[in-house]
């Protein structure tokens, strides 16, 4: 059988990278590596070589210029050490091979900000959505409840009942979108795969806290129109374990948390496809 093989970007900010290796791990990859931008531009690694691309939380750059924009130009103008290929080739090469890019946060912010998301009409280069400043003015650290879309091509939120619970961590997870048009299409082809919602999943919700930033339709992660693709700005790698719950101490849990399952599922896909 192959080998599952995870890959996650660190360097010029992120800060989750280990707990996004140790979902990986925990998920049924076979290996997650951990490799440094910088490895990646100077061709030491290759994308052809992995599986699963995890973009992961953090502050890139600072935040200057906006969350995750220097990156999202860097790696769309890059050109690898030595090599005539752009970096972006090899992304889109890793697309079309039906290969799977999570971005957790600062990563979702990265994939919208390169217009990897949500790539409407199979245009993966082309920003048609962005994530801006929460409306409080202010960093959110919280736990959200948040509903999922059983109907969503998403891979990895496939067999979520109603929706999950996780932490969230930014300043700018505020979901907007250019056109009312591109909003209507990303409705449509149920690519709002998870929404900040009340705490029985009943329905989307715009109430501060529930919705922490202000997003519109309450929208919390996006996904392409292969479901391979993936962005959200909750933590799933933050929450794995039951003793990571904030109330784990007095609530009975099940042992594994919930955002394992999006692991899992890009393990097991990978493993079924390749
Ligand atoms: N936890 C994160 O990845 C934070 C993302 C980004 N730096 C923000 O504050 O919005």
């Amino acid at each position: 059988m192959t080998k599952a093989k995870a890959l996650v970007i660190t360097g010029n900010g992120t800060n989750c990278e280990n707990e996004a290796a140790h979902a990986c791990r925990l998920g049924g990859f076979d290996e997650a590596r951990i490799a440094h931008i910088s490895e990646l531009m100077s061709g030491e690694v290759r994308l052809d070589d992995y599986h699963f691309l995890n973009l992961t939380g953090g502050f890139l750059d600072g935040d200057d210029l906006g969350s995750a924009k220097a990156q999202a130009n860097r790696l769309k103008n890059a050109t690898v050490e030595g090599k005539s290929e752009r970096l972006v080739e090899q992304i889109s090469r890793f697309i079309a091979d039906g290969k799977l890019i999570l971005g957790v946060c600062n990563g979702f912010q990265l994939l919208v900000k390169m217009g990897m998301l949500p790539a409407l009409g199979g245009d993966y280069l082309k920003q048609s959505v962005t994530l801006t400043y929460n409306n409080a003015g202010r960093f959110q650290d919280r736990w959200c409840y948040l509903k999922c879309d059983a109907s969503s091509p998403s891979l990895y939120t496939a067999g979520i009942s109603q929706g999950i619970y996780l932490p969230v961590r930014h300043g700018e997870g505020k979901f907007l979108v250019d056109t009312q048009a591109t909003l209507d299409a990303i409705e449509s082809k149920h690519l709002a795969c998870l929404k900040y919602s009340d705490s029985q999943y009943t329905a989307p919700t715009m109430e501060f806290p529930e919705n922490p930033n202000g997003s519109v339709n309450a929208i919390a992660g996006i996904c392409d129109e292969t479901g391979r693709i993936m962005g959200l700005m909750p933590h799933p790698e933050a929450f794995v374990h039951r003793t990571q719950h904030p109330r784990w101490t007095r609530e009975e849990l099940p042992e594994e948390g919930d955002g394992l399952i999006f692991f899992r599922n890009a393990a097991q896909y990978i493993k079924k496809t390749f």
